[in-house]
C-alpha cells in the first residue's frame, strides 16, 4: 500500500514560482510539500535565464572590443573558447543552485519530494509511489518550448532552449526559428560570439513591443551580422547532408544548426488535472485574479496559468509576484488579486527594450486626452559620452499627468525602468519623475527629460509668462 502524507500546502514544481511559495508557506508555519519531477529551480535556473543571460555576458564581453574603436582605443579580434564558455555559464548556475537546493528547501521545514505528481481526486495527487493530501494545492508546472507543425521538422535534429546551452560552441551557421525574446537574445548572443546568425520571424520581431523601439533593436542586430527574415514562414524543413535545410516561399536556407523559439505550452500532460476538476485552456491553467482554479483549494501560478483577458506573461518575476499573491489567498485568506497592468518586462538585447504598463497605442485608445512624451537618448550627456546614443524613453501620461505606460529602448533600459514602476506601483504621476533632483550626468535624467517635458508647455506658457511679468514690475 502507497504512503500517505498529509500538508496544509502541496506545491508542484519547484521552479522561480513553486520555491517561493514553498519557502513563504514553510517560513509561515505551514505543513508544506514541495513536489519536483525534474531539476530543482526549474526553467529560470537550468534552461532559461540564468544561461541565457550569462551567455549574453559573454558576448558582451566580445562586443566590447568593437566599442572601442569609437574612443580610440583599438583591440585585437576577440577570440572564443567555448569550453570556457560553457564553464562560466555552469559556474553561474552552480553559483544560484543552493538557493534552490533540496537541502535549503528542508533546512526551511518544506517536505521535498523528488517525483512527477499526478491528481488522483480534487485533494490527492500521487508521486513516488505515495498519496499526499493537501488543504490547499499550487500548481506552478511551468512550460516548455512550443513545436510547431512544420512538415520535415520531425525528420532533423534541432535545438530548443531546453538544450541549446549545453550544446554551445562553434557553430557554422545557426538558424532560428522565431523573433520574440528568445529568438533575438540568442541571435545575437550568437553573432556576437562569431557565429552566422539567421532569424525566420513568421511576424514582424519582438511583435509585443513597440515597432519604433524595436527599429532601434532591429538595427542593433544587423549590425552584429544577424541575418533577419521577419514576415516569412517556413514551409518545410529538410536534411542537406550534414545541414538542415528551411524552405521559405520558393528560397531554400541552409544551416548546420536549428533553434525553435516560437513561443510555450504549458506542463499540464502528466498532471491529470480533469481528476481534480481544474479547467484549463490551450494556453494554461484557467485562473481569476486571485489565481484561484476552478476548484477552489488548487492555485496555479507562473508559466502555466492563464488568466482570461491578458497575454502570456512568462516571466519569472510575474510568478515570483504569482506566490506572493497566491500566499496571501491561501494563508491569510486575504482577497489579494494580480494586477497584469504592472508588470515589466525587458528583452536583453543589447540594446536592451523595457516597458511597464500600457503600450502608447493602447493608451491613446483607452485615454482620449492622453499625450505621448518622448526623451532621445542622444540628447543625454552620459549617453554621449559613451557614445551609446541609439535609444528612447517614450511615456504616455493621462490629461492630469497621471502615468500610463513606460518604453525605453537602448543601453541599460531595464536599469532604467525601476523609477517608473515604482511610480506605476504607488500611482505617481509624472510631476515625481519630473521634480526628482538626478545627479548630472546620469542616463536617468532622460527619464526627467520625457517627464519634465509634460509640465514644459506649461512653465513657459502665456499664463506663467504674465506672472512673472507682472512679478518683476514689482519693486
Ligand atoms: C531561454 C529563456 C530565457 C528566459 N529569460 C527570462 C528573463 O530574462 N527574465 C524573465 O523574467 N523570464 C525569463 N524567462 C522565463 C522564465 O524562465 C519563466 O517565466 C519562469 O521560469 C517560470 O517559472 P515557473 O515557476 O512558472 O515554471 P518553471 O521554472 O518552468 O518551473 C516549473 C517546474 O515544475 C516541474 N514540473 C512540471 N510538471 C510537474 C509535475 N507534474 N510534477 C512535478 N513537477 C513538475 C518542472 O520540472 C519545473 O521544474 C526565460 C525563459 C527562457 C526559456
Ligand atoms: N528577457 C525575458 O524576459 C525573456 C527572454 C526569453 C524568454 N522569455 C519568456 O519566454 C517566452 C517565450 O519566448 P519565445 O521567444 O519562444 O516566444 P514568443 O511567443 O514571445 O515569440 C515567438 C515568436 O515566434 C514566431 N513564430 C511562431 N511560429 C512561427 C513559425 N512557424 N515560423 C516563424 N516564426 C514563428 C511568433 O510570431 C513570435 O514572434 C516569452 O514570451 C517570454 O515571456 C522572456
Amino acid at each position: 500500500m502507497s504512503e500517505a502524507l498529509s500538508f496544509d500546502i502541496c506545491v508542484i514544481g519547484a521552479g522561480s514560482g513553486g520555491l517561493s511559495v514553498a519557502a513563504g508557506a514553510a517560513q509561515l508555519g505551514a505543513r508544506t510539500a514541495l513536489i519536483e519531477g525534474g531539476k530543482m529551480g526549474g526553467d529560470c535556473l537550468n534552461v532559461g535565464c540564468v544561461p541565457s543571460k550569462s551567455l549574453i555576458a559573454a558576448a558582451d564581453a566580445a562586443a566590447t572590443g568593437r566599442r572601442g574603436a569609437a574612443f580610440g582605443v583599438d583591440f585585437p579580434a576577440p577570440m572564443v573558447d567555448w569550453t570556457r564558455i560553457r564553464a562560466h555559464i555552469d559556474g553561474v548556475i552552480a553559483a544560484i543552485a543552493p538557493h534552490d537546493s533540496v537541502e535549503r528547501f528542508e533546512s526551511l521545514g518544506v517536505r521535498v519530494i523528488r517525483a512527477w505528481a499526478k491528481f488522483v481526486g480534487p485533494n490527492t495527487v500521487e508521486a513516488d509511489g505515495r498519496r499526499i493530501t493537501a488543504k490547499r494545492f499550487v500548481l506552478a508546472v511551468g512550460s516548455s518550448p512550443a513545436v510547431p507543425n512544420i512538415p520535415g521538422l520531425d525528420t532533423v535534429p534541432y535545438l530548443t532552449n531546453e538544450t541549446i546551452f549545453e550544446a554551445a560552441g562553434p557553430m557554422r551557421h545557426l538558424l532560428i526559428v522565431g523573433g520574440g525574446p528568445i529568438g533575438a537574445e540568442l541571435a545575437q548572443a550568437h553573432a556576437r560570439l562569431g557565429i552566422a546568425v539567421t532569424v525566420i520571424e513568421q511576424g514582424r520581431l519582438l511583435s509585443r513591443d513597440d515597432p519604433a523601439l524595436v527599429d532601434v533593436v532591429r538595427e542593433a542586430l544587423q549590425q552584429d551580422g544577424v541575418t533577419l527574415q521577419e514576415g516569412r514562414a517556413v514551409k518545410r524543413v529538410a536534411r542537406r547532408g550534414d545541414d538542415v535545410a528551411l524552405t521559405l516561399d520558393g528560397e531554400e536556407i541552409l544551416g548546420s544548426h536549428l533553434l525553435v523559439a516560437v513561443g510555450r505550452r504549458p506542463n499540464l500532460d502528466r498532471l491529470d488535472l480533469a481528476a481534480a476538476r481544474i479547467a484549463r485552456s490551450p494556453r494554461g491553467i484557467l485562473v481569476d485574479r486571485r489565481l484561484r482554479t476552478s476548484n477552489r483549494r488548487i492555485f496555479a501560478i507562473g508559466d502555466c496559468a492563464d488568466l482570461p483577458g491578458t497575454g502570456p506573461l512568462a516571466f519569472t518575476h510575474v510568478a515570483g509576484y504569482h506566490a506572493g499573491i497566491v500566499i496571501r489567498n491561501a494563508l491569510f485568506r486575504l482577497p489579494a488579486r494580480i494586477d497584469p497592468s504592472l508588470v515589466p518586462r525587458v528583452t536583453y538585447t543589447d540594446p536592451e527594450l523595457a516597458a511597464v504598463g500600457l503600450s502608447m497605442d493602447e493608451a491613446k485608445a483607452r485615454f482620449p486626452g492622453c499625450k505621448v512624451f518622448e526623451s532621445l537618448f542622444r540628447d543625454n550627456d552620459r549617453a554621449r559620452a559613451a557614445r551609446a546614443t541609439e535609444g528612447l524613453i517614450r511615456v504616455a501620461a493621462a490629461a492630469n499627468g497621471g502615468i500610463l505606460g513606460v518604453a525605453i529602448v537602448g543601453r541599460g533600459a531595464g536599469e532604467l525602468l525601476a523609477p517608473w514602476c515604482l511610480a506605476l506601483r504607488q500611482g505617481l504621476k509624472l510631476s515625481a519623475m519630473a521634480d526628482l533632483l538626478l545627479p548630472y550626468p546620469t542616463l536617468g535624467e532622460a527619464s526627467k527629460r520625457a517627464a519634465g517635458q509634460y509640465y514644459a508647455a506649461r512653465l513657459f506658457g502665456a499664463g506663467t509668462r504674465r506672472l512673472v511679468g507682472a512679478l518683476l514690475r514689482l519693486p
